[in-house]
Parts: C-alpha cells; structure tokens; sequence
C-alpha cells in the first residue's frame, strides 16, 4: 500500500487535502485525525507537521509526501521534487530593520534568528558570512524589537509581516518555495507513485485552464481558431442554424478574460467559461 504524508496544520494544510480530494482520494472529516486509509485507491494518508514530512519520506518510511521546498531544503533529507503543486507560493529572505542599506555581507558578527537555521547556514557559509543563527519556531518578526537578534532570516509572501514590524528584506532570496509532491528514490512503490503523481498533475493543469465554449458566426471561424486553439485544436459542432457553428477550447486560466472580451468584440455569442476539476493532457 502506498503511504503518503500530507501537512495537517498551517498555510499548505488545506489546499492539500483539496487538492487530494479533488484527484479522488478520501481525506479526513477531523481535523485531528493522523491517518486516512482510502482502501480504494490502496493508499494510506498520514497527517504531519510539514517540517517534519521530507524527514519521514527521506528515511523511506513513508512513499511520498507535500510540504514546501523551503522547509525540504532546510531538512538536507535525501529526497527529490515529483511535482509542484502551484499554491502556498513565498520567498524566504534576509530581512533587517528599515532605514540602512543592508547587504549580506553585513550579517558577518550578527545574530540572525530564523526558523529554517540549516537553510539559513547553507546559505551564509555560500557567501562565506560567519554570523550567529538564533533558532525561533515563529513569530520570527517579532526577535529584533524584543533583542534577541539582530536581523531575521523568513517566509515573505504578501511581505505585510514585514512591513508592520519595520522590515526589509535584502539581499536575493535564499529560496523561492511552493508546496510540492516529493520522493526518495528506490521504493517498492514506484507504479502507485506514478499514479498518484499523475492524478495530482491532472488537478494542477485542471486548475491552470478553463474550458471555453461559444458560439461563433460560420464566417469567422478561421479568425476564432486562431484565438483559441485549444491544445490539439478547438472542437467545433455545427449548429441547427447553418449560419453558426459551436466551438470548445480549453484556454489558459490567466488569458481567458481578455479572450473573452476579444471573442465578444469581434462577434462571438453565448460565450461560457467553465472551470474543469481533473483532466490528462
Ligand atoms: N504567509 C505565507 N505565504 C505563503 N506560504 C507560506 C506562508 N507562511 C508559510 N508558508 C509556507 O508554509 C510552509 C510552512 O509550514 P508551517 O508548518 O510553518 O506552516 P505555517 O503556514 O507557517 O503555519 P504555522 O506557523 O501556524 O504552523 C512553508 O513552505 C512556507 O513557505
Ligand atoms: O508576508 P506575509 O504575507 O505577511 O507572510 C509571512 C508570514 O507568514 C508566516 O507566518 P505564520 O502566520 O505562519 O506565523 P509563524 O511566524 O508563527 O509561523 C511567515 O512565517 C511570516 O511570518
Ligand atoms: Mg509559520
């Protein structure tokens, strides 16, 4: 049976699970449940701190897990990236009180209190910076106004933490993080791993399309393919008014109001975007 870990608390907790449920695997009902069989599927889903996940999947005890690549890469676990999830999206930077110019160098003598201290040392022994790394669970922000430390090392994603507390970040970003399907190499498990990555992959391509259907005048269909070709090539259904013909495409989540607005313009009617919950490509 294939063993899975997915996070049960934080930011990436949810969409997770979603993100499971919608591929067709049975997710807990209890927040404090640990473990979901899905019989069905022949999978056994445990939830886990999302520190500790590529721990567990890096010892081989579990086949695959999610979690974020920041906190993957501050575990050093002997594991590899299957997939990307597309949520839970954050950069992890230095950041240091307002009001002076500060580069990385700078940090050579300091205190710097961070969460994710073994990405933090990756990363100051690249820039060949010895400094000292204070360890916090959370609430990091918080350190440099109450002593302890004199710059941070952290998540930014809207930057609003930051900002509230006087921060800013420097330097480029130690990691750009979103959650994601990792592995180890080698299990007994490879097929059951495959299915499941693709079930996912499905979910993550459904999530990048919407499906867009309308109709358009026989005349101007040469024009319309070209604005919405779809992935082979758009369907297209004959109407029982000759005049008009009924087209399907998918089309890029990000493009398809601008798509519209052109369809519409240029004399497209009925036009119908629609999301698509799992698809193969
Ligand atoms: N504000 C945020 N925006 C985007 N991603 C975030 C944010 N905060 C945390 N993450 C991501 O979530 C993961 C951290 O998991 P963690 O267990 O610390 O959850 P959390 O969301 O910080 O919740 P908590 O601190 O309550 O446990 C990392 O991959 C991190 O990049
Ligand atoms: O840039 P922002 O959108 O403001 O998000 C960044 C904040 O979100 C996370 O904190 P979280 O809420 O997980 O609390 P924690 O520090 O206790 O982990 C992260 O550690 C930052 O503090
Ligand atoms: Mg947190």
């Amino acid at each position: 049976m294939l063993r899975v870990a997915v996070p049960n608390k934080g930011t990436l907790a949810d969409p997770s699970s979603e993100m499971l449920a919608e591929a067709g695997y049975r997710q807990r009902h209890e927040r404090r449940d640990l473990t979901v069989l899905d019989a069905v599927n022949d999978v056994e889903f445990f939830f886990l701190r999302p520190k500790d996940i590529s721990i567990y999947v890096g010892s081989g005890e579990l086949d695959l897990g999610i979690t974020g690549r920041d906190l993957v890469m501050d575990s050093n676990a002997p594991v590899a990236e299957r997939l990307s999830l597309g949520f839970g999206g954050s950069t992890f930077r230095y950041a240091a009180p307002t009001g002076r110019d500060w580069t990385v160098p700078d940090l050579a003598g300091k205190r710097i209190a961070t969460s994710y201290p073994n990405l933090v040392r990756n990363d100051l022994a690249r820039y060949e910076v010895e400094a000292e790394v204070i360890r916090l669970d959370g609430a990091v922000e918080i350190s440099i106004q109450l002593g302890v430390a004199d710059a941070i090392a952290d998540v930014v994603g809207s930057g609003r933490t930051l900002r509230q507390h006087d921060l800013v970040a420097f330097g480029d970003p130690i990691c750009r993080s979103e959650c994601v399907v990792i592995e180890r190499k080698g299990s007994d498990e490879e097929q059951a791993k495959d299915q499941l990555v693709a079930r996912m992959q499905g979910v993550v391509f459904a999530q990048q399309y919407v499906m867009l259907d309308y109709n358009c005048p026989r005349e101007l269909l040469d024009a319309a393919m070209k604005m919405t070709p779809g992935l082979e090539s758009p369907t297209m259904a004959p109407l029982a008014d000759e005049r008009w013909v009924a087209v399907r495409a998918m089309v890029s989540r990000k493009h398809a109001p601008a798509i519209m607005d052109r369809l519409a313009a240029f004399g497209a009617k009925a036009i119908l975007s629609s999301d698509i919950r799992s698809c193969r490509l």
